[in-house]
């Protein structure tokens, strides 16, 4: 692969049920979607810099490959592990980035530089590149922008520095690797979201890297076959909220009241268990009362996320709204804003969404009509890019 420009995709996640509850090893079930982040990488012309240009969050960066050889010696990982205290706070000296920072292009350039120096480390030289990261997701919306940002760069470091093949044939339009090289792509992503959220449960990475629908709990993953179609809205309400600051608020309500906090992560467990189960007794197609029965599972689950602290007014109203058109919704990811889903039967009137639709968007929302199941990360030609990611990728 040395020399070749490459361009990768990963998609965004969908969680239908177990967030948060999974970062405390209870079962989450999740999908990937059709919004992705696409990446390019060249070999830099200056042989002696590394670039990278995040055009969703303006930020553009460019180091001396000579100043970053000097921080390999602490780095050179030869597998995935997690990011010590110690190399967090060198990489924060480097970047000139305060400790305990939140900030947006803090965390995503130092989720960079660990992924970089560990993965690259052990070449006899660090490479010197061109990145460019662009994403179809909104970041920090709780559709694993992270994760999506954190699986492309994985496997285009891991295809340039040749530690999992470069799996394009000519005309072919997308290429995955191998179950060995995903799993590989996987577990340094994993260290990638550690970087960004502190204490990730990894199914946001796992969807960012097998894509499809996955069965989540404890590391370990489990494809769910045949998942029956549904019909998804979903709906950001733009109010911004860090996964990071979320996931920590949980876990302090766990530590501060863990007989209160434990039974309602348990029934969240349950929830995800009896969607599972529906969604697989039903794989010839869902009936009404299926219908009714995932419609009560995700208002009881909107209910418990409000109870663990991660609701927010935008997404009370959010529901109301849905709510008053006969449709029922929970947040998605870390809550506390960012999006929400809405379950839509397939009978649905399109009068009745178009109005649900409408009334959302007067609340200043943001909807799209999803279909979920999207494929993992995926090595893309460069003809295969649709035009407003080439455009995206290219003027940057
Ligand atoms: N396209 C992108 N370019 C640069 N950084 C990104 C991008 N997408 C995500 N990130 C990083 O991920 C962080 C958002 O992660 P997080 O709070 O987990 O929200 P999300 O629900 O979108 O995953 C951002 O602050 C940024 O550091
Ligand atoms: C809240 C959580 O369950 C999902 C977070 O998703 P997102 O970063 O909001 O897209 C955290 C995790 O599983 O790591
Ligand atoms: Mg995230």
């Amino acid at each position: 692969m040395a020399g070749k420009e490459l361009y990768v995709s990963a998609p965004g996640k969908v969680i239908l049920h177990g967030e948060h509850a999974v970062v405390h090893g209870k079962v989450a079930l999740a999908v990937g979607l059709n919004l992705r982040t696409f990446l390019r990488l060249k070999p830099s012309r200056d042989k002696n810099t590394m670039k990278i240009n995040l055009p969703n969050i303006g930020a553009k960066l460019s180091w001396n490959i000579s100043d970053l050889q000097t921080l390999v010696p602490s780095f050179q990982e030869c597998e995935p592990v997690s990011p010590s205290p110690e190399q967090l706070d060198i990489l924060k000296t480097f970047a000139g980035v305060s400790s305990g920072t939140k900030d947006t292009e803090s965390l995503a350039i130092l989720a960079f530089l660990y992924l970089y120096l560990s993965i690259c480390g052990q070449l006899r030289r660090l490479p010197s590149l061109e990145i460019v990261v662009w994403s179809q997701l909104p970041t920090g919306a709780g559709l694993g922008s992270s994760a999506a940002y954190s699986v492309s760069l994985v496997a285009a470091l891991l295809t340039a520095s040749e530690k999992i093949s470069y799996p394009a044939q000519d005309n072919i339009e997308t290429a995955r690797w191998t179950q060995n090289e995903l799993t590989l792509v996987n577990g340094w992503a994993f260290q990638g979201e550690k970087v960004i959220h502190g204490n990730p449960s990894g199914v946001d990475n796992a969807v960012g890297t097998w894509g499809g629908a996955l069965r989540y709990q404890a590391g370990q993953i489990t494809p769910i076959e045949r998942v029956p179609m549904l019909q998804i809205l979903l709906t950001n309400t733009r109010v911004p909220r860090s996964t990071k600051t979320l996931v920590a608020g949980v876990k302090d309500k766990l530590l501060k009241y863990p007989n209160i906090m434990e039974p309602v992560l348990s029934s969240i467990n349950a929830i995800s268990e009896e969607c599972q189960r529906v969604l697989q007794a039903a794989v010839d197609g869902l009936s009404k009362e299926h219908y009714s029965v995932l419609e009560e599972l995700i208002d009881i689950n909107q209910h418990h996320l409000n109870v663990i602290g991660v609701g927010h007014p935008s997404l009370d109203r959010l529901c109301q709204v849905t709510a008053s058109h006969g449709l029922h919704s929970k947040l998605t990811g870390a809550g506390g804003g960012g999006c929400a889903i809405t379950l839509l039967q397939p009978d649905i009137q399109p009068t009745v969404v178009d109005a649900a639709k409408q009334q959302l968007s007067d609340c200043g929302y943001q909807c799209w009509e999803t279909s979920i199941g999207a494929p993992g990360v995926s090595l893309q030609s460069s003809s295969s890019l649709p035009e407003e990611v080439t455009r995206s990728l290219n003027t940057a």
